[in-house]
């Protein structure tokens, strides 16, 4: 009877349905100690019925993905779908080819790539969610400008939503999304943001880093991230609260902390797997229109958030850069001497006559690697992209490395490179396909903050410490140091010195 069964069958799915049945009893006939029933099966009934519905699930699963209006991609688990596959998640990681910085091809640049697979659109399965992943330019850009409407929702973030209790415009979407959004941005602007006010704000900021590091120096080690994490954030006190704290008041600590701890756990493996499980009551948040007050206090915690660990992350790498590289600080450390001189502090305006520090900094956030599958979009409608009919609400990944890392629009994208932003004959000049503040509806609304910090605190302390590597780090290429030191497998490996003015 069984032997009979797979050639008899016409379609896909009743083949597959009668190689269950012989999976079935391959099976049941497998426990060699167990003998045969009155149907002639050998073994543990109860068992092997709950392997015959788990195969019947997997091969109902494989089926549905197959007919998915999605794009294909790999395969998913039971349950779990791609989260526990090493070779598909965190996405940066399966994204390919890291070379270090001297040039050499790294040990995972034989990791075979998801895009050379699947195309530069597939679909990965969060748990029981599945998430459209766009990579490259092309796509990315696309998606995010030309379908911005489309493409401008936000999934339920259960992390987030916990925290903030559903309230503030990162969690909406559709009109109240807008209005608050353009609320709090537009306050933001009143009070400063992006003004010359500001970065006087940010100067000050500096300069009691720069006072702090002076300090420790004596002591030899610093605590790097925090002081940059407090001093990033008391220039968003600066703006929202209208004063900075002392890195010493508790208050302000506790909040950090919170904020901190929150972003950690939202870019882990662990914050996906919560994100991945939790189930959210939409109702609420998406069905009232007007806003109130407990949204304007989250919109402000959500500028804390979203504002404070990226900033200062983006910071961080900057600094382990100029260590790793001393030849690229040397060269900024001689234009900074020539375009603001040893005594003054410099300001927005000294940006355009230094090409090399304004390109080393975008080579800063292009080169850097950032998880956002814990931050993604999603449809607000029905979508027809790229030949896929994509259901509204589904989750879409812009995969922001990929675009940095897009072959077709860098010249080098494995390497180092601040060449990528100056023409021939040294001067800057912008690139499109550069996009660490994604684009489209959900661009960044901190971007003009962000990039004011970064080049401020960069430029302020390469005028006032040479920075270089200690112990192992030496030998380690740019992105294993600095992952080595986020995921605390190293102390911090560098020391400041003070530059003799
Ligand atoms: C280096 C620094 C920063 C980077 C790389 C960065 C990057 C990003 C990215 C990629 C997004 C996601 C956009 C999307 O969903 O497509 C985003 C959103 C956001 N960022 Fe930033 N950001 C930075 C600094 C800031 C700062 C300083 C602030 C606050 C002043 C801020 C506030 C926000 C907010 C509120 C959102 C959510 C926007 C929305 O949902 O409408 N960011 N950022």
């Amino acid at each position: 009877m069984m032997e009979d069964a797979i050639p008899l069958a016409s379609s896909k799915t009743k083949v597959k349905c009668n190689f269950m049945q012989n999976i079935t009893a391959v099976f049941w006939t497998a426990d060699p100690n167990k003998s045969p029933d009155k149907d002639g099966y050998i073994g543990d009934r109860g068992s092997a019925s709950s392997l015959s519905v788990l195969l019947h699930i997997v091969l109902i699963l494989q089926n549905v993905q197959e007919k998915s209006p999605l794009p294909p991609g790999p395969t998913p688990w039971l349950f779990l779908g791609n989260l526990l596959q090493k070779d598909v998640i965190p996405l940066d990681k399966s994204y390919p080819k890291v070379r270090s910085v001297v040039g050499e091809l790294s040990p995972c640049s034989q990791n075979y790539s998801l895009v050379h697979k699947y195309g530069p659109i597939f679909t990965i399965w969060m748990g029981l969610k599945p998430a459209v992943v766009l990579c490259g330019y092309e796509m990315v850009k696309n998606a995010l400008v030309a379908h911005a409407e489309e493409f401008g929702g936000r999934p339920p973030l259960p992390i987030l939503k916990r925290v903030m209790m559903g309230q503030g415009f990162i969690m909406q979407k559709d009109a109240k999304w807008r209005d608050l959004r353009k609320f709090t941005v537009s306050t933001l602007r009143e009070f400063g943001m992006g003004k010359k006010t500001m970065s006087e704000r940010v100067q000050e900021e500096v300069l009691c880093l720069v006072k702090d590091i002076t300090a420790v120096i004596q002591g030899k080690t610093f605590d790097l991230q925090k002081s940059i994490t407090n001093a990033v954030s008391n220039v968003m006190c600066s703006v929202v609260i209208g004063k900075r704290f002392d890195c010493q008041n508790q208050i302000i600590a506790g909040h950090l902390c919170i904020a901190e701890k929150l972003i950690s756990l939202f870019q882990t493996y662990l914050g996906m797997v919560c994100c991945s499980f939790c189930v959210v009551n939409l109702k609420k948040t998406s069905c009232e229109l007007t806003y109130n007050q407990e949204d304007i206090v989250m919109s402000v915690f959500g500028l804390f958030v979203a504002g404070s660990t990226t900033t200062s992350d983006a910071l961080n790498f900057a600094i382990f850069v100029k260590a790793r590289l001393p030849h690229i600080q040397a060269k900024v450390q001689e234009e900074i001497n020539e375009a603001i001189g040893i005594s003054c502090v410099p300001r927005m305006e000294d940006w355009a006559r230094m090409p090399f520090t304004n390109a080393v900094v975008h080579e800063i956030h292009q080169y850097r690697k950032v998880n956002n599958e814990n931050f993604a979009c999603s449809t607000t409608c029905c979508t027809e992209f790229r030949g896929f009919a994509i259901p509204q609400d589904t989750v879409i990944i812009p995969h922001i490395t990929s675009v940095h890392f897009d072959p077709l629009k860098w010249e080098t994208p494995e390497e180092f490179n601040p060449a990528h932003f100056l023409d021939e004959k040294g001067q800057f000049k912008k690139k499109d396909a550069f996009m660490p503040f994604s684009a489209g509806k959900r661009a960044c609304p901190g971007e003009a903050l962000a990039r004011m910090e970064l080049f401020l605190f960069f430029s302020t302390l390469l005028q006032n410490f040479h920075f270089q590597l200690v112990g192992e780090a030496t030998d380690m290429d740019l992105l294993s140091i600095y992952d080595s030191y986020r995921n605390k497998i190293l102390k911090l490996p560098i020391q400041a010195t003070k530059r003799l003015l």
